[in-house]
């Protein structure tokens, strides 16, 4: 007997923010919450997301073409974990599925088209369409091996390694005995072996070599926070923690050790980190203590790797996911804990289109799962660390290194006296010294390239993009002038554009120009640079990590990608170049950004047997950001931070929204935004004026990409508020189809 047809209500992958009905004819099978549905819409073809069955009966109802799942991609906790996400960040639901969700999964238009010309469609897997599931086959002895006819050569030795290891893939028997696929097929046809073929998961981490490890005893202060964590895990009910640990200090181990604990409880853990390029080493340790049941989601997998990990995670086959921003969405049930690992980093949020923070999110998840989430970090945000000061959340604390390592010795340089050079003499000496005593020398400086601003002699003509507002930067390898924020490159010319003079002039100094002079003060040093420009494309983090943890580097000078949590015993000296740039940045969050790269870079050093030192230049040294990170005073820069944050009204003591205006039309946009302030003060008066409308104004980046971009910065004290007022403005509010408005709540960038 027949189902009677279902009405659902479905989502699709584009910028409408809107359910749509259909009816799903009861010959096309059992459809459910989370599976995905082929539908028409308008003139095309689109794959749509189930988010309701049961929907009222409505007049004139289009058809499902097609029921593309057997079983649902998404649970309801999940699709109300997506529902809350799409209704905070005020973005459709139908892309933040899309963002959730594998990509690749979706078909739309011609390919569907294709699809069902022969009135077939394909849905024999957890997922189908798109991406396609990869399959390998393997060989076994078969068994009863023939008598006569004995083998020789390679078909021999063929027989031979699948008699030693009961079973090989094609690959690793072709690699391993050089056989053809015409020997194979021979064996299988002599009745030497037998052939099956199946279904296989890409593995992104096969090259990585692993040794199981123990755990090592944890310090006092360790110990305690496992206890505490364990605790939580042993209530199952929602719990969160800052875990404060200065650099050095063994937080993986804490997670190592508390995640144990959940998985002990037959419950998953979700780790959440910054950027996995840069922490090879912390997928190695977490492969070491608990092997393969770990996925890794980031956006370095190609699609089919992606595709494969996030199918394991569903069908339950990894207990362990480490992921980047988007792993929040990892398809994980029965969560036990959330670790957020350097959870200061800005990288948490998406900067564009469906705006969202990991960090804040992994909370929000984690109180639907009744979870234990840890915000870990040595260098909190200013909000985390007050959450933990007024008990919003716990706060566990691991105030020292392991193994009675000091914290390395801080040394001031000021460099308002000093003229020219990258170097200060302190500096050149403590590098030689280093190089000499067999030590290793990071070296910071936040730019990268070689000249940042390059300017005429004669005319005073200086270089800038012309789709941005912000002047080029020289790259000497390449010989070119680049813009950083868009694609905009010229060849670096030898005359002025403006009045042909041949005196242009290179100043400001990047990571490229350092490199070079660094070259010439230690010729005898092996020196690298990491930085965007030459750790592009695939594992090219992971060859200049290793090359210093194999000691075949004795200076790396990068950007603030050497200051991202690594674990180099060698380094006992960091020079900071200047983070003068990121003081001076016109943000309210400048001084907490460089207090935390300051102490996140001098935390690399001595954290092996020799004691490590650190070194900082810089034009501002009575700074409160450079005084608290030189002295490791986290707490006295926190109350300061605070001080000017509650004078101001800045977070944690309101909540921000950010909107954006932009467009090709300069005066269009100025328009626009005067348009977009009146509503907003309009719309105002039913809140009691409890929101402060501030703007609109130029963005501090006024023209990006061709752009030119107005901000009017909502602060309220209540985040009611400012979602009531958000909503009714971008109703009430009709802008021209040239201008683009953008709404970023909890805005991190203000650039
Ligand atoms: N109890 C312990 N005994 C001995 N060594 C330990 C212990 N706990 C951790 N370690 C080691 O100490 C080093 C630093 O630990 P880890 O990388 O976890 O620190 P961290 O707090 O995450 O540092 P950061 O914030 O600087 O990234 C690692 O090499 C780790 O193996
Ligand atoms: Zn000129
Ligand atoms: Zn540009």
């Amino acid at each position: 007997m027949l189902n009677p047809p279902v009405i659902i209500e479905a989502v699709v992958p584009l910028y409408l923010d809107a359910v749509y009905n259909y009816i799903v004819p009861a010959d096309l099978g059992t459809i459910k919450v989370g599976m995905r549905v082929l539908v028409p819409f308008g003139k095309r073809t689109l794959t749509a997301y189930t988010v309701k069955t049961g929907a009222d009966p409505v007049a004139n109802l289009k058809e499902v073409i097609a029921i593309l799942d057997r079983e649902p991609l998404f649970t309801s906790t999940e699709l109300d974990f997506f529902r809350w996400a799409a209704s905070y960040y005020m973005h459709p639901l139908g892309e933040v599925l899309k963002t959730a969700l594998p990509g690749g999964i979706n078909i739309i238009g011609k390919k569907q088209q294709a699809v069902l010309a022969d009135g077939t469609i394909v849905c024999d897997e957890v997922l189908s369409g798109g991406r396609t599931i990869k399959q390998e086959t393997f060989y076994r002895l078969a068994p009863l091996q023939p008598q006569c006819r004995p083998l020789q050569g390679r078909k021999l030795a063929t027989v031979e390694l699948v008699l030693a290891t009961g079973e090989m893939p094609a690959l690793q028997l072709r690699r391993a005995t050089n056989i053809d696929a015409a020997g194979l097929r021979y064996l299988v046809e002599n009745g030497w072996l037998t052939a099956e073929t199946r279904e296989v998961y890409r593995d992104p981490f096969r090259d990585l070599p692993t040794t199981p490890d123990t755990p090592p005893a944890l310090t006092a202060d360790q110990e305690l926070a496992v206890c505490r964590l364990q605790d939580s895990l042993n209530q199952g009910k929602f719990s969160s923690f800052l875990l404060h640990g200065v650099t050095g200090s063994g937080k993986t181990e804490v997670y190592l050790q508390a995640i144990s604990h959940a998985l002990a409880q037959a419950r998953s853990a979700l780790v959440l980190v910054p950027e996995i390029a840069l922490t090879p080493q912390l997928v190695r340790r977490f492969r070491s203590r608990f092997g393969s049941g770990i996925a890794v989601l980031h956006s370095g997998l190609t699609p089919g790797e992606r595709f494969d990990e996030w199918r394991r995670i569903r069908r339950g086959e990894a207990a362990i996911v480490i992921g980047a921003r988007s792993a929040v969405f990892a398809p994980l049930e029965n969560i036990g804990i959330i670790v957020v690992d350097e959870e200061h980093e800005a990288s948490y949020k998406q900067g564009d289109g469906f705006r969202y923070n990991a960090r804040d999110l992994a909370l929000v998840r984690g109180k639907m799962e009744n979870s234990c989430v840890v915000l870990g970090s040595a260098t909190p945000q200013v909000v985390t660390w007050h959450a933990a000061q007024t008990g919003k959340i716990g706060l566990i604390e691991l105030p020292k290194r392991v193994r009675d390592l000091p914290m390395p010795e801080t040394v001031l340089i000021e460099m308002r006296s000093k003229k020219g050079g990258a170097f200060s003499t302190e500096l050149v000496t403590a590098m030689e010294e280093t190089l000499a005593s067999g030590g290793q020398t990071l070296l910071f400086l936040n730019r990268r390239g070689y000249a940042t601003y390059l300017v005429c002699q004669d005319c005073g003509h200086t270089f800038r993009c012309p789709n941005c507002a912000v002047s080029l930067t020289h790259h000497r390898s390449k010989n070119r002038h680049y813009c950083h924020y868009c694609d905009y490159s010229i060849p670096a010319p030898s005359l002025c554009p403006a009045c042909n003079g041949s005196d242009i002039v290179l100043l400001g100094r990047g990571t490229e120009k350092v490199e070079d002079e660094v070259l010439e003060l230690l010729p005898s040093a092996r020196i690298a640079r990491m930085d965007k420009d030459t750790t592009g494309g695939r594992g090219g983090h992971s060859r200049i990590l290793t090359q210093v943890e194999n000691r075949q580097i004795d200076i790396l000078v990068g950007t603030q990608m050497v200051a991202k949590g690594h674990d180099f015993p060698g380094v006992t000296l960091v020079g900071v170049i200047s983070v003068d740039a990121s003081l001076n940045l016109p943000d309210f969050r400048s001084a907490e950004r460089t207090f935390q790269l300051l102490t996140q870079v001098s935390g690399r050093a001595g954290r092996g047997t020799q004691p490590g030192r650190v070194l900082v230049q810089t034009m501002a040294p009575d700074n409160y950001a450079i005084t608290s990170a030189i002295n490791y005073d986290c707490k006295g820069f926190c109350e300061q931070e605070l001080k000017f944050r509650a004078e101001l009204d800045y977070p944690p003591f309101s909540f921000l929204a950010l909107i954006e205006l932009s467009s090709t039309s300069e005066a269009a946009v100025n328009k626009s935004a005067q348009k977009a302030a009146a509503e907003l003060s309009q719309q105002k008066r039913a809140l009691h004026g409890r929101v402060n409308i501030l703007g609109p104004a130029a963005a501090p980046l006024a023209v990006l990409r061709g752009r030119h971009r107005r901000q009017i910065l909502l602060k309220a004290k209540h985040r009611n508020d400012l979602h009531q007022l958000l909503k009714s403005t971008k109703e009430a509010l009709d802008l021209p189809s040239n201008v683009r408005l953008t709404i970023d709540i909890d805005p991190l960038d203000m650039l």
